[in-house]
């Protein structure tokens, strides 16, 4: 069991079925996802990670057929992301994402950090510049890009590129960063720099993971969500998970039997 008696929950995933078109792709879904917490959703190919992930800033409204049934509930307000009556727009604010390859825009890095600052409606170049530099500095880059804010971010390497896709997650002070495989496209140096932002950011933000990575979800997670064939199989503690896993599934996926 997940121990929840001192730690706040920061959104509830509350009986969620999610279908494409008629194939469904969650079945049933509850997870608790706990502020200023990280935790790893993982699993084999095809299981539903990443469809889970997308259900939480409601990227699946960009394609019609998409359906959602269920809640996932924020806790401060109660409020259910999914419900038609909230905007999309609005929970991309408070509910980031961060994708498994870089993909700044083709602008300079100061404008892809500012981006999301002027679709809010904020046009004080101060108060930019401020959330700007904030935000490149949460992200540990600003020391590399200070002197080049004007350049084009596809000039920055590949893991300073991640890197500055976090920073534009981060300006708009979301509640949640979702990060769908992040070091997936980098090398080791650059995972490790991005392991440790993650430890880092954490105390600001509350993280959600998918990851194919079982040392990686075993140093930075604080929970793991084991999913297969659309469904959570075990919820706990990562630490718990990996040495005890409660399903024989489970225990064959962490010990690399299949997936
Ligand atoms: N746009 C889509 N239309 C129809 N089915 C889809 C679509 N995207 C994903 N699926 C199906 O939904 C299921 C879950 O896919 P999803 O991408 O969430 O899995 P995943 O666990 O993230 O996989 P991977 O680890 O390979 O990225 C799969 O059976 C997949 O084929």
């Amino acid at each position: 069991m997940v121990e929840t008696t001192s730690i706040k929950t920061k959104a509830k995933v509350h009986n969620l079925n999610f279908y494409y078109g008629t194939v469904q792709a969650l079945k049933n879904i509850n997870l608790l996802v706990t502020e200023n917490k990280v935790t790893a959703l993982i699993g084999p190919s095809g299981c539903g990670k990443t469809t889970l992930l997308r259900c939480f800033n409601r990227m699946h409204d960009l394609y019609s057929g998409n359906r959602y049934e269920g809640e996932i509930l924020l806790d401060s307000e109660q409020i259910n992301i999914l419900s038609r009556r909230i905007d999309p727009i609005e929970v991309r604010m408070r509910i980031s994402m961060v994708f498994q390859k870089p993909n700044p825009f083709p602008k300079s890095i100061y404008e892809n950090v500012a981006y999301g600052l002027r679709v809010r409606g904020e046009s004080r170049r101060s108060i930019i510049d401020e959330k700007v530099e904030q935000a490149l500095y949460n992200a540990a880059l600003w020391d590399e890009v200070k002197d080049r804010l004007y350049d084009l971010a596809f000039n920055l390497s590949g893991g300073q590129q991640q890197r500055l896709c976090i920073a534009r997650a981060l300006a708009t002070n979301p509640e949640i960063i979702l990060f769908d495989e992040p070091t997936s496209a980098l090398d080791p140096i650059s995972t490790s720099s991005i392991e440790s932002l993650i430890t880092r950011l954490k105390e600001q933000v509350t993280i959600l993971i998918v990851t194919h990575n079982m040392q990686q979800a075993a140093r930075i997670s604080e929970y793991t969500a084991f999913m297969y064939i659309g469904e959570i199989i075990e919820f706990e503690q990562t630490k718990h998970m990996f040495t005890h896993p409660a399903k024989k599934q489970t225990e064959d996926y962490i010990r690399g039997r299949f997936g």
